[in-house]
């Protein structure tokens, strides 16, 4: 059951507390309470997203996933030296479903390559490809997109999944006009952009159709899909609301020989103004995203001995990779005017048409809002295998078969500006630059020091700058440019020098909130790392980590996809270890 008010909770003593109902939390809460054997409680320290329209119109998900709403965490960075000392506010989900409830729903796994490297990291050949492979199934139901369009030639059927919680689809409206466009200029330049059937089979390089976390024109989460009426209505699950955890309490840690390692009974949380704190008989789990977990894991004396002496923070354990290791997509736009009316400025800029619109998803959950209008197409790219830039940083992607860009398709500019627009907008996605997450004060509800270490390396920016000509390449195909179809560009980039064009990259980027490896996973035994490779806290008994934290590089893909993996496989290992 889901409970609004902590008076009502029958209890704060359960096998499992899992901290964050979020994209990874409520994929774990669903799978441990399969078993009747087995209580849960999880604590979600936002509101229900029973409700919330924006984070169910897919159209409408830039309102509710904003800075400023009541479903953000309202985070900002530090100033970014990367990017001219620029502050980016940093969205965090702040509802049941966490970031799965107002993310941007593009549904991409990355590469295998990603995954292989992983299980090289960890030592650990089940974080490899072909053994996650299956709970990139076990996730998925594959569902016909919101206008049922023939599908055929967008996707691969042999590589998704159909009857798992998170819906899937292609998108289930059709800017046409643009899409044709795309796929030609793929026929008329397809050395360097081939198409792609499906880009998350594993081989992601090519431009193919975009696909989406959207079911029958809604958005699907891991809390519409992992928290079903039938599934919260077990008895032995319980989810509270409004309850913030601040640490983990009830230390007992052995000074005699033979060493027993350290446990953590429960977990103190603030619900209202009142402090509570609730006991976990099994283990405790951390579900709170790459920031709240290793906020959350400082706060309890866990972290690196110096930078919690200088708070006063007593040490319990020393691990100096927690918070460390920040790993994080830059993204920098091209937009151009064109001589159409077919773009998404058609509906935002027109009051009678998005009122219309707004209508028709009301009535039969179809028509321009079914979508996030984040792009039709994606194009995964690589830089060329003799760019100089390789001997300034040795090749930091994964494999010969794994993207350093992404270059996201769109038929809009969200500029604002009054006009017709199209975007082909890149992203690093192999970066080298390295962030930290820190405390900002020993007050455990503090906003925590979020420095993403954006475009921190030379080799990232002036990579990037490489992407963009990419992306000028792709403009210059005839498909875009036979009838006059592309005007002026909003910022003339070609007209730029090298040197111009870094400097552009810095002072017009962002990032892409996709911060993973804040408490990564390392072999056993190691001197680094902040988890073991079955997501169990190193030198800690009963505690763990299942989320984005413990990814240890940033995948090539936008990072729902691989955080619902991890949580699936770390489910089991959970059940593994009890059963
Ligand atoms: C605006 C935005 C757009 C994005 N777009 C995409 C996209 O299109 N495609 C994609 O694949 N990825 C996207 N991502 C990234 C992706 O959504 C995240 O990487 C992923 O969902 C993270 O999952 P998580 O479980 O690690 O964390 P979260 O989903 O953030 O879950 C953490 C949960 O813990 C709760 N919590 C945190 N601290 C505490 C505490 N102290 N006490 C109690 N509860 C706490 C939070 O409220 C939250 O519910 C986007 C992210 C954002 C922010």
């Amino acid at each position: 059951k889901v409970y609004e008010n902590v008076a009502d909770l029958p209890s704060l003593q359960y096998d499992f507390v899992i901290v964050g109902g979020g994209t990874a939390g409520n994929v774990v809460a669903s799978r441990l309470t399969e078993d009747s054997s087995v209580s849960v409680l999880v604590l979600e320290a936002g509101p229900s997203n029973q409700g919330v329209l924006a984070a169910q119109v897919p159209f409408l998900s830039i309102e509710v996933s904003d800075t400023g709403t009541p479903y953000s965490w309202n985070y900002t960075t530090t100033p970014q030296t990367g990017a001219d000392g620029h502050v980016f506010d940093y969205l965090r989900g702040y509802l049941l479903g966490g970031c799965s409830s107002h993310n941007g729903m593009a549904y991409t796994r990355g590469a295998e390559a990603d995954f292989d490297r992983y299980a090289n990291l960890t030592g650990d050949e089940g974080w490899s490809w072909n053994q996650i492979f299956p709970y990139f199934l076990k996730n998925e139901k594959w569902t016909a997109p919101a206008d049922n369009h023939n599908t055929q030639g967008q996707y691969n059927p042999a590589v998704h999944g159909t009857d798992g919680p998170i819906s899937v689809s292609v998108s289930g409206f059709s800017w046409s006009e643009f899409e044709q466009r795309v796929i030609q200029t793929t026929k008329e330049l397809p050395d360097d952009f081939p198409f792609n059937l499906d880009m998350n089979s594993g081989k992601p390089l090519g431009i193919g159709w975009f696909q989406y976390t959207i079911g029958h024109g809604e958005r699907s989460s891991s809390a519409t899909g992992y928290l079903t009426p039938e599934i919260i209505q077990r008895p032995n699950l319980d989810v509270l609301l409004h309850a913030q955890v601040s640490k983990l309490v009830n230390v007992t840690q052995s000074r005699a020989l033979p060493i027993e390692p350290i446990t953590f009974q429960g977990v103190q949380f603030r619900y209202g103004t009142s402090l509570f704190v609730a006991k976990a008989s099994k283990e405790i789990i951390l579900s709170a995203g790459a920031i709240g977990t290793p906020q959350i894991l400082l706060n309890s004396g866990i972290g690196d001995r110096t930078a919690l002496n200088a708070l006063g923070i007593p040490t319990v354990l020393n691990l100096p990779s927690v918070g460390k290791n920040v790993s994080e997509h830059a993204y920098s736009g091209v937009s151009w005017a064109v001589n159409s009316n077919q773009t998404v400025e058609s509906i935002t800029q027109n009051i009678t048409r998005y009122n219309e619109a707004f209508a028709e998803w009301n009535r039969s959950h179809t028509g321009p809002f079914v979508d996030p209008s984040a792009g039709t197409h994606a194009g995964w790219l690589r830089l060329n295998a003799s760019s100089p830039l390789f001997k300034i940083h040795p090749d930091p992607s994964p494999g010969p078969d794994a993207p350093h860009f992404e270059m996201l398709l769109q038929p809009s500019a969200f500029a604002g500006t009054p006009g017709h627009f199209i975007s082909f907008t890149m992203a690093m996605v192999s970066p080298v630059s390295r962030g930290s997450v820190t405390l900002s004060s020993n007050d455990p509800f503090a906003a925590p020091l979020i420095d993403l270490g954006f475009l921190s390396s030379e080799f990232d920016a002036l990579a990037l700058a490489e992407g963009i000509k990419l992306a000028l390449k792709f403009a210059s195909a005839p498909a875009w440019n036979h009838d006059g179809y592309l005007g002026a560009p909003t910022v003339d980039i070609a007209a730029m020098t090298p040197a111009e064009l870094t400097a552009h990259v810095r002072a017009n980027s962002g990032p892409g909130y996709h911060i993973v490896g804040t408490a990564g996973m390392s072999p056993r035994g190691a001197q680094y790392g902040v988890v073991d490779p079955d997501l169990k806290v190193k030198g800690i008994a009963g505690l763990r980590v299942i989320d984005a934290s413990v990814v240890p590089i940033v995948p090539g893909a936008h990072t729902q996809a691989v955080t619902y993996v991890v949580a699936e496989r770390g489910a089991d290992l959970v059940k593994q270890t009890w059963n």
